[in-house]
């Protein structure tokens, strides 16, 4: 939940998860939404699969309890919504610009409704995805000292140990970027499509109106297309500009088409810069000798089964870096 926690703080200003939550009552009703979510999220209704369940109404209740979930959101989100309009001073949250934006510019379409939208995006979309995948590029790093102390080189070579990576720095920091590539698991079958038209999928005949899963953990681990699969090894991503043409075609994280991820630039730029900054900023162990588990837990995104649990010490980056944040505070 470290993502729903991470998303909150973000976009609203408040922690719901761990031991500083501020307002226990608010936090509970937002915990208890969120997990019923998450367990619609990944239960399988069996109206979808045998239309006749739906016939004979067996899916009546599971509809109810779909719209009563989203109604407590909704609510639970104009509560947020209202309490931050009625504050006096704005704060520097998602919500805050969004109501700002609402009054400076009140031809435009920031209503309330599309604040809760954009919110929800951000919040269910946007943060586990990328807090997880950061979780298990971790895992992996640990577990490939190796690989580690190359993302390190790099990031010394080309950003130095006066500051942190920023957005300029991106485009000189391919490994960097074919870790995070390597690791990708947190859309596992990316998101259900409905076929609008009769249409063909690899050969097979898909009429109107089926449900088509798209395993893209299994694309990533097709022996056919990626040379020893289940190797962590970012090299792989060294390719000539064929292979780099072919890549959308086999690294889908982030679907493809017209209903593929609108949020991808963003992941990779937020991803690329915290990985970056771990790294850089400070010096990571395992808790024990063995390896980091790497099992796979269940949930809306892909957990690790295990949390990861390690230690860290700073760098001499973080002298600097803190000195500067101090002074512009
Ligand atoms: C590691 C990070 C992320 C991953 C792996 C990821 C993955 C995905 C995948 C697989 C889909 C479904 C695509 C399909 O089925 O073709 C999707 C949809 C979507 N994502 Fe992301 N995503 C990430 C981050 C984000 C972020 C940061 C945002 C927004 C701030 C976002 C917003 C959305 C939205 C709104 C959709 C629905 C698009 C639609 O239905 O048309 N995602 N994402």
């Amino acid at each position: 939940m470290t993502g729903f926690n991470i998303g909150m703080r973000m976009v609203a200003g408040k922690r719901y998860y761990g031991d500083k939550v501020m307002n226990e009552e608010e936090a509970c009703q937002f915990r208890d939404i969120i997990k019923e979510m998450v367990s619609y999220a990944v239960s399988n209704i069996p109206g979808d699969f045998l239309p006749l369940f739906n016939w004979i109404g067996c899916n009546g209740s599971y509809e109810s309890r779909i719209r009563n979930l989203g109604n407590r959101m909704d609510q639970f989100m104009q509560g947020l919504v209202d309490e931050h309009r009625k504050r006096k001073e704005s704060e520097n949250t998602t919500i805050d610009h969004l109501l700002s934006l609402q009054k400076s510019q009140p031809d435009y379409c920031y209503t309330d409704q599309i604040i809760k939208g954009l919110v929800l995006v951000l919040l269910l979309a946007g943060t586990d995805t990328s807090s997880v995948t950061i979780e298990w590029a971790l895992a992996n790093l640990l577990n490939h000292p190796h690989i580690l102390k190359k993302a390190r080189i790099e990031l010394d070579e080309h950003v130095g140990q006066q500051r942190l990576v920023d957005e300029q720095d991106r485009s000189k920091l391919p490994y960097l970027q074919n870790i995070i590539s390597e690791t990708y698991l947190a859309a596992p079958n990316l998101v259900p499509h409905f076929s609008s038209a009769d249409c063909q999928v690899g050969g097979y005949d898909v009429p109107q109106g089926t449900i088509v899963l798209i395993n893209a953990w299994a694309i990533h681990r097709d022996p056919s297309m990626w040379d020893d699969p289940d190797s962590f090894k970012p090299e792989r991503f060294e390719v000539d500009k064929d292979e780099h043409d072919e890549m959308p075609y086999k690294l889908l994280p982030y679907g493809i088409g017209r209903r593929s991820c609108p949020g991808a630039g963003l992941a990779q730029l937020i991803m690329g810069l915290t990985l970056g900054s771990l790294i850089q900023g400070l010096e990571w162990a395992k808790v024990s000798d063995e390896k980091i588990d790497m099992a796979q837990g269940e949930g809306m995104t892909m957990p690790k089964a295990v949390p990861l649990e390690v230690t860290c010490k700073a760098c001499p980056i973080m002298g600097n870096v803190l000195l500067v944040s101090w002074d512009q505070i």
